[in-house]
């Protein structure tokens, strides 16, 4: 045995460095943090790269905060997703959008875990906590003291943003000033973990503000390979720390590794369905039929417009305004979401790859256009007792009518934007689809599944209610659990990254009310 702690994380991502963080909170508890990648022990050692909230790093593939996983995102449509690798796992290589999920979430997850945990009404109290709201901290729904730094770019300060705003209003869509309100789904400024133009990941807003407390041990480089499970109980992780193996113990070891090396993890170590480990030639040690039998993401297609004038460089974020609406018949919440860059996509990715750019006069401006109605589909299925082979992993995304239609219309939804007059001001038009294209519900198809892409939501491959319950803990094992994205059973009707938050919290509150 190489290492001890009471509580083992696995990965300090968007929800292991907030759980982390917490569980140090108690000095009477060790902690130890297995973090596969770079691990700075101070903010001043992120690379600034990371930090510029006018960037989307994981747009970059292969860039050394970034683990690319070969994935199907439709038959014949594969795709290579990224996941963030670094201290503070993908919110350091995100988007830096940071909204709520909505309340009819909340219920439909605390349906799934039969666990009223997870309530609107129990969760307000640590979505409070987790913030410091900028624009809205002293709003009764809203949090001034916490960890994260939330604020909203006006949309009048861009010209692109302000013409959206304009252009929503003219179809008669409702303004929406704070989409962590839960109002009546429009127009709004995209709340957005970022203060000074810099986005906060949860290893800055947590982790590293812990670092001093003797009971928080941090092991950057140290990916863990597999769990020891011994007659029920996980009793440590078999680890490799910069190239050497280790062995990790814990009285009680908490996945934290992601929506998609969660599961792998499980399976990897024996927890999963009987008959596709072994399979796999994975022995069994656990059958636990949920974990990977499915997933939840959103779809996603760019629609791109051209300026009729060169736009400036937004000041501190890519994110100009979003909007979201109801498609046919779905959710009142708005389950369709029309999210404006302002960058260039080719400039996205990250200042090292662009001299710092975030401008290219002419270029066209996109629109992240997105169906984000709660849906399971695809799964993950791990193919090799070796971790080094990759799971299969599918998203099965477009399998029905209703998932078409639903991208249909969100594609619609944002050409009516540009065709208003208020947005023709700064538009020449969008460089596709074309007028019969958008006419014709075939020829849309074929131009979606051609642009096929994901938002990077992905969720629910350890759900809640099967797999695990409200607490994270793994069902039918002793000292295992799973507090990240996995764990919702489907994905909520907005990004994730909040809620990842969220989890850590709310996992945090779980292990503290059980320990007395
Ligand atoms: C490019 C990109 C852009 C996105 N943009 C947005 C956005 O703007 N808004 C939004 O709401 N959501 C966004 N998301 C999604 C959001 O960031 C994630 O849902 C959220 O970070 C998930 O948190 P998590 O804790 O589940 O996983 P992660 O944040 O991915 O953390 C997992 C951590 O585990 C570590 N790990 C993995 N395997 C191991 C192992 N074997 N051993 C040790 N450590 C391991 C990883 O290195 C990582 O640090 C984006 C995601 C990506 C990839």
């Amino acid at each position: 045995m190489d290492r001890r702690a009471d509580v083992l994380v696995v990965g300090a991502g968007g929800s292991g460095a907030v759980l982390a963080a917490r569980l140090s909170e108690d000095p009477g508890r060790e902690v130890l943090v297995a973090e596969a990648g770079p691990a700075p022990r101070v903010p001043a050692e992120f690379p600034a790269d990371l930090l510029d909230a006018r960037f989307v790093p994981g747009a970059r593939l292969g860039g050394a905060a970034v683990r690319a996983v070969p994935v199907l995102l439709a038959p014949g449509t594969p795709y290579t997703a990224p996941r963030g690798r670094f201290l503070g796992g993908s919110t350091t290589v995100n988007g830096g959008y940071f909204v709520r999920a909505r309340r009819e979430d909340f219920d439909r997850w605390a349906a799934a875990a039969g666990d009223d945990r997870w309530s609107y009404e129990r969760v307000l109290p640590l979505l409070r906590a987790l913030e410091t709201d900028l624009d809205f901290g002293d709003a009764p729904e809203h949090g001034d003291r916490g960890p994260v730094p939330v604020g909203r770019a006006d949309p009048s300060g861009h010209p692109a943003a302000a013409a959206f705003e304009a252009a929503a209003r003219e179809l008669g869509r409702p303004g929406e000033p704070d989409k962590n309100a839960q109002g009546a789904p429009g127009f709004g400024p995209v709340p957005s973990n970022v203060r000074d133009g810099r986005r906060a990941n949860t290893a800055i807003a947590y982790l590293l503000a812990a670092a001093h407390r003797p009971n928080l041990t941090v092991l950057g480089g140290c990916a863990v390979r597999s769990l020891i499970i011994d007659r029920g109980r996980a009793a440590g992780a078999v680890a490799e720390l910069d190239g050497r193996p280790v062995t990790l113990e814990a009285d009680e070891i908490v996945l934290c590794a992601g929506a998609l090396a969660s599961p792998h993890l499980l399976h990897l170590s024996g927890v999963g369905p009987a008959a596709d480990l072994e399979r796999g030639g994975i022995r069994v040690v656990h059958d636990l039929p949920s974990v990977g039998v499915a997933l939840s993401d959103h779809p996603q297609v760019i629609v791109e417009w051209t300026p009729r004038r060169p736009m400036p460089a937004p000041a501190s974020s890519w994110l100009g305004g979003a909007l979201h609406l109801p498609s046919t018949g779905g959710h009142e919440a708005g389950d369709l979401e029309i999210l404006q860059s302002l960058v260039p996509l080719a400039l996205l990715p990250a200042p090292g790859l662009t001299g710092g750019t975030v401008t290219a006069p002419g270029a066209p401006l996109p629109f992240l256009v997105s169906a984000q109605a709660p849906r399971r589909t695809g799964g993950l299925r791990t193919v090799s007792a070796d971790p080094g082979v990759p799971p299969r992993v599918e998203y099965g995304y477009l399998e029905t009518e209703d998932d078409r239609r639903r991208m249909r219309e969100a594609v619609r939804a944002a050409a009516a934007v540009a065709s208003t007059a208020a947005f023709a001001e700064v538009s020449r038009g969008l460089t596709g689809p074309d007028a019969r294209t958008l006419g014709d519900d075939r020829a849309l198809d074929a131009w979606v599944r051609a642009r096929l892409g994901t938002c990077q939501h992905t969720c629910g491959t350890v759900p809640m209610g099967s797999a695990v319950d409200a607490g994270g803990r793994v069902l039918g094992l002793e000292g295992l659990r799973v507090a990240d994205t996995s764990i919702l059973p489907v994905a909520p009707l907005r990004g994730p990254a909040a809620t990842a938050v969220l989890i850590g919290e709310v996992v945090a509150r779980a292990m503290r009310e059980e320990r007395g």
